[in-house]
């Protein structure tokens, strides 16, 4: 298992003033301290600007979190108009969102979770190319603001057909990218997961990420088998998740197969199967101390 790039003592250096985001930032989390813990990923869905910095003071206040992903599609899915306009609007909603997101201090990776993976937001692929550009721009802008350098990261779902090029971009401002793919229906074969995971890592994704819904016992270890494989075989972190109550044992057990975080809850869960984070904490330092 190789550690997520954009940690707490990972960040990458920056131009920008040294200094935390918030006076009671987070110095470490659970995963710098302990590296062979996995990282924990809460999700924030939040819309309202004092409800998001809210959830992400409450994350970083009780130091069982090592990232906030913010997930901008309900954001986007609000402000968007159902014609197919409106995406500078987006831009501006997330312009005012970012500084709520990053001031908590702790890392911040950046979600447009489409509809077709699972998420609220539908729209084409140079709307989610130019909403995905904006993302880094306003969370790295927060963080100019701010005088900060909180580690910021960008989801890419790879079956865009804008993917390729949108990693192309954020490599170029340095923003490391998640590269995605979400099957809600099935597992795939564990060549064609493989396939995948490389896939994302040839188009320059910082970290390759796969979710698959499992039917079956032997779905949710054929899931961590491309998960180990693909950790042992690429030079990127890879992270592999089985959704659903039958793929818990990924979300538990995930870093032994080499998967470097575990998406938990607190408050709303974002996709099916995630474990209340206080709960996943009680067992993650039991079993990784
Ligand atoms: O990619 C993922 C993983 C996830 O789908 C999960 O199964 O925990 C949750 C999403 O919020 C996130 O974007």
């Amino acid at each position: 298992m190789k550690p997520l790039p954009f940690l707490l003592d990972s960040a990458p250096a920056s131009d920008s003033a040294p200094g935390a985001a918030a006076p009671t930032a987070p110095s470490s989390t659970p995963a710098t301290r302990n590296p062979r813990r996995p990282a924990v990923i809460v999700p924030v869905l939040h819309t309202d600007a004092e409800l998001l910095a809210l959830g992400c003071r409450e994350a970083a206040d009780s130091g069982l979190v090592d990232v906030i992903e913010w997930r901008v599609d309900p954001l986007v899915a609000d402000t968007l108009d159902p014609a197919g306009g409106g995406v500078d609007a987006v831009a501006e909603a997330i312009r005012e969102l970012a500084p709520h997101a990053t001031a908590a201090g702790l890392p911040v990776l950046a979600t447009l979770r489409t509809a077709a993976e699972g998420g609220e937001a539908e729209l084409s692929d140079a709307a989610y190319a130019e909403v995905v550009a904006g993302l880094a721009a306003a969370l790295t802008d927060a963080n100019a603001a701010a005088g900060a350098s909180v580690p910021i990261a960008i989801d890419v779902e790879i079956a865009r057909d804008s993917a390729q090029d949108v990693i192309g971009v954020l490599r170029t401002v340095g923003v490391p990218v998640v590269a995605s793919r979400h099957n809600f229906s099935d597992t795939e074969r564990v060549a064609d997961m493989r396939e995948t995971l490389n896939e994302m890592r040839a188009a320059g994704a910082a970290v390759v990420k796969i979710a698959m819904m499992p039917t079956t016992a032997p779905d949710v270890a054929d899931l961590l088998r491309a998960t180990a494989e693909a950790d042992a075989d690429l030079d990127c972190p890879v992270l592999g998740i089985s959704m659903g109550e039958l793929g818990r044992t990924s979300r538990i057990l995930g870093a032994d197969f080499g998967s470097c975080a575990t998406f938990a809850q607190m408050g709303t869960a974002s996709a099916p199967g995630q474990i209340a984070a206080g709960e996943l904490a009680v067992i993650l330092d039991r079993l990784y101390a």
